[in-house]
């Protein structure tokens, strides 16, 4: 359940009337998502037109001072059609505002679902939004560093300690050694960069049939390795939930949806086996750490870190950077 703070339908009303949007006729929490607080908002107009927002409050792992890079993102994304929802400015033309010390934005609502199974056709849809993205992004003047990069990860996965991360399995301790260790080691310092969402999942995308109407929660985006990005979105979507299974045709339905936007040098392609261990090691140091420090009686199920180790073991073979040299990741799809 994610409404870690209550709000009253007064309350409510109250915030929704410093925005040009009508008066609240419903607000109803929504359960999805981990980080911040959301409401499904839905407001009337005098002429009795109903229109549909999100209601967004920022609760800890967002810095305020990093909100006009993620909200100024949005809307310049938007503004060069891609699938993102515009911020909703109020009546003195701020993207948030603050309330009881927290930050606000009012978000436009997209329609559409997360899928939990995806299919090729999907894939191949969230490749080629991801890359829309990446090129939509270039004139955008913000700048952001990546917070969650490899020394994050080094610390997060530290924090555990060998003890730690043994509990959840006991060969993770090694694995954990070895890999901060050719990742730091191989890091390709050389290659493009750009804005990266940074955590593609396809709980963050909402689809209708095979079409991309939302890319949300871009509360990780920060300028980056372009093909890391692709690297992060491999993992998140080409596995089972769980790390188990490697689905080959997804993989090579989002690369190649990727690619037929925004192709990928040879470089980038060569990189890709690394850059996927890399973010492989990422969410298994989040969801380690938040194993490791999340109390027995949260609200929120903390995600196993084993499911990305799985990946991280799939990645590391050398067979399987096969999985990234197809003809169709250079873009002929
Ligand atoms: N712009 C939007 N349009 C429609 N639904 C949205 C939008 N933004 C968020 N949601 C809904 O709210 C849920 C949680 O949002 P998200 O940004 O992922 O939260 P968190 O940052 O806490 O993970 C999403 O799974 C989706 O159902
Ligand atoms: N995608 C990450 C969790 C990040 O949470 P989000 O709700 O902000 O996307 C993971 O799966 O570990």
């Amino acid at each position: 359940m994610a409404v870690y703070t209550r709000l009253g339908a007064e309350e409510l009303a109250r915030i929704v009337e410093v925005y040009e949007v009508g008066t609240l006729v419903s607000a109803k929490g929504i359960a999805e998502g981990v980080s911040n607080s959301n409401w499904l908002i839905e407001t009337q107009s005098e002429a009795g037109s109903t229109r549909r927002f999100i209601l967004t409050m920022y609760e800890t792992r967002v810095e305020i001072g990093d909100l006009p890079f993620f909200l100024d993102l949005l809307d310049h994304l938007a503004a060069r059609n891609c699938p993102v929802p515009r911020t909703i400015h109020d009546r003195d033309g701020a993207s948030y505002r603050l309330h009881d010390g927290k930050a606000l934005a009012l978000i436009e609502f997209l329609p559409g679902v997360s899928v939990s199974e995806p299919t090729a056709s999907q894939a191949r849809a969230v490749g080629a939004a991801l890359a829309q993205v990446h090129l939509a992004a270039r004139d955008f003047g913000g700048s952001r560093r990546n917070g969650m990069g490899l020394q994050a990860w080094a610390e997060l996965l530290g924090a555990c300690g060998p003890d730690g991360l043994a509990a959840i399995d006991p060969g993770l301790p090694e694995l954990v050694e070895h890999e901060l260790r050719a990742v730091s080691a191989g890091w390709p310092a050389h290659l493009p960069q750009s804005v990266i969402h940074a955590d593609l999942f396809p709980d963050n995308v909402l689809m209708l049939g095979d079409r991309v109407t939302g890319l949300i929660d871009f509360y990780f985006a920060c300028v980056d390795t372009t093909a890391y990005d692709v690297a992060v979105t491999h993992a998140a979507w080409c596995f089972s939930p769980d790390g188990t299974r490697f689905m080959p045709e997804l993989s090579a339905a989002l690369l190649a949806g990727y690619a037929a936007v925004r192709p990928l040098s040879e470089d980038e392609r060569d990189a890709l086996p690394l850059l996927a261990r890399a973010a492989s090691l990422r969410f298994l140091a989040t969801r380690a750490y938040d194993r490791a420090n999340t109390p027995a009686d949260a609200l929120v199920t903390p995600k196993d870190p084993m499911a990305f180790a799985r990946r991280l073991a799939f990645y590391r073979e050398p067979c399987n950077a096969a999985v990234f040299s197809t003809s169709e990741t250079a873009g002929q799809d």
